[in-house]
């Protein structure tokens, strides 16, 4: 791959959006017990930026189950040696590009199940076989067991599940693993491609419809935010700056992006943390600070502006950039749930602009058409859409209606009533990703 990316995966035929890519079973996986989620005053609920914690906790969990597999298995350790160990963590580094690994290694080969382990790993009994012979080749050095620390840090996928028990009572369950092939996706701020994990298996479906020869990128971490930020997230993570063209616009745009760049990264943060305390019914904590989410609320006012000056900026730039700070136009709802005692001054008293719901909508579908945070965004205007006009308005449909499109990319042709329950399931891991998002009734 071009501009330093290493390796990668290209498409061989055209595909269309929703189609599935890839299916491939974890060479390890690890979860974390579910975490107990209830609503309401007292309730313990986790705060934001938990997500990395967890995972981190999670990823070396799988860093020991990884080492011990490797000590066990020669397959295992062969194809741990194939995955880039980057340069995080300012140990030592891969020099990219690392050899191509041959296809017959990394695809699994066996079928049949008496061969299998519980994670799928093919041919891991018969490796069992060979470690009985070869014990003494097998040992590990500290080297080897630090290269999979990196290689851990630099491949693994974590996500989370969530589910609602009872009308007061959600569990959300942490899960960490390597998936082999997924491994070899770049990423992009623009992905084309999404991972949906069924059961213990990944699916990479295409997010768009896509030609062949193209190069298939997943996103690493969260591509809703400004360009700063997710330069800060690739670096500290994976030790790379992204050249795609969303950051390029971005960037060439910084001078006048800066100001409200740092403007919305505090002031999202505080929002954040206001929203939670609402939610968690403490009025009295130092962090209720109301004028802070409307604060947010009206930084898209000033973006629009600063678009509107840049000549030459086509309709998917604008979006790209809009994109990167789409909790302000989803805070527009949520202006609704703030004090009225607070809310003297008359700006705090706009109706809230429903365009703001489908420029956020047309924003997040432009990055990426078919991705799970697409859908959430989706899930969310919903949401917010029902609540400020009613069930049956025409926005409440209309949404409703892209929300469905979304899913389809991402799980395929479902029946009606499966994708509605989708929908519903992206509102309620909306939780798990950002309290900004929070899908509580005001
Ligand atoms: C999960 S690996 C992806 C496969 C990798 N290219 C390889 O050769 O094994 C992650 C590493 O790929 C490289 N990478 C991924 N996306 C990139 C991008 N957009 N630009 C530059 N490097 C990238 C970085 O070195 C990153 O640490």
């Amino acid at each position: 791959m071009g501009g330093g990316r290493g390796r990668g995966l290209v498409l061989t035929t055209d595909a269309a959006a929703g189609e599935i890519l890839l299916v491939c079973n974890p060479v390890a996986m690890v979860s974390k017990a579910e975490t107990k989620i209830a609503e309401g005053p007292g309730a313990t609920v986790l705060r934001t930026g938990c997500w990395t914690g967890s995972h981190e906790v999670l990823a070396d969990q799988l860093v020991a189950l990884l080492c011990a597999k490797a000590f066990r298995s020669c397959r295992i350790r062969k194809l741990l040696s194939t995955l880039c160990a980057g340069s995080a963590g300012g140990g030592q580094t891969d020099r990219l590009p690392l050899p191509v690994p041959s296809i017959d290694l990394l695809v699994e080969q066996s079928s049949d199940p008496s061969k299998r382990d519980d994670h799928g790993d093919g041919a891991a009994k018969q490796d069992d076989e060979g470690f009985k012979q070869e014990v003494p080749g097998m040992l590990m050095s500290l080297q080897e067991m630090e290269r999979i620390f990196r290689v851990v840090q630099c491949n693994a996928f974590g996500y989370t599940r969530v589910q609602r028990k009872s009308k007061k009572e959600m569990s959300r369950c942490w899960s960490c693993g390597i998936w082999m092939l997924p491994s070899f996706l770049n990423h992009s701020c623009t992905p084309n491609v999404a991972s949906v994990i069924v059961g213990d298996a990944m699916m990479i479906v295409a997010s768009r419809s896509l030609k062949s020869n193209e190069e298939l990128t997943v996103s690493y971490f969260d591509i809703f935010r400004p360009l700063k930020e997710r330069r800060c997230s690739m670096l500290k993570s994976w030790s790379f700056i992204c050249c795609c063209k969303r950051c390029q616009v971005e960037g060439s745009l910084q001078e006048s992006l800066n100001f409200l760049s740092q403007a919305y990264s505090f002031q999202e943060t505080e929002a954040a943390h206001t929203l939670q305390a609402r939610h968690l019914g403490s009025p009295a904590d130092d962090t209720w600070n109301v004028s802070s989410v409307v604060n947010l609320a009206i930084l898209p006012e000033i973006l629009e502006k600063v678009l509107l000056r840049q000549p030459g900026l086509s309709r998917d730039e604008s979006n790209w950039i809009r994109a990167s700070f789409i909790c302000g136009y989803l805070a527009d709802g949520q202006r609704l749930m703030t004090d009225p005692d607070h809310l003297k001054e008359e700006r705090y008293k706009k109706p809230v602009k429903r365009s703001y719901l489908e420029i956020a909508l047309d924003a997040a579908e432009t990055v990426s058409p078919g991705h799970p945070q697409t859908l959430q965004i989706a899930a969310v205007c919903q949401d917010r859409a029902i609540h400020m006009y009613g069930k049956n308005s025409l926005l409440v449909k209309q949404v409703s209606k892209r929300a469905m499109r979304i899913c389809l990319r991402l799980f395929g042709k479902q029946t009606d009533e499966i994708l509605k329950k989708l929908v519903i399931a992206a509102t309620l891991d909306v939780l798990s990703s950002c309290v900004m998002f929070s899908n509580q009734k005001i």
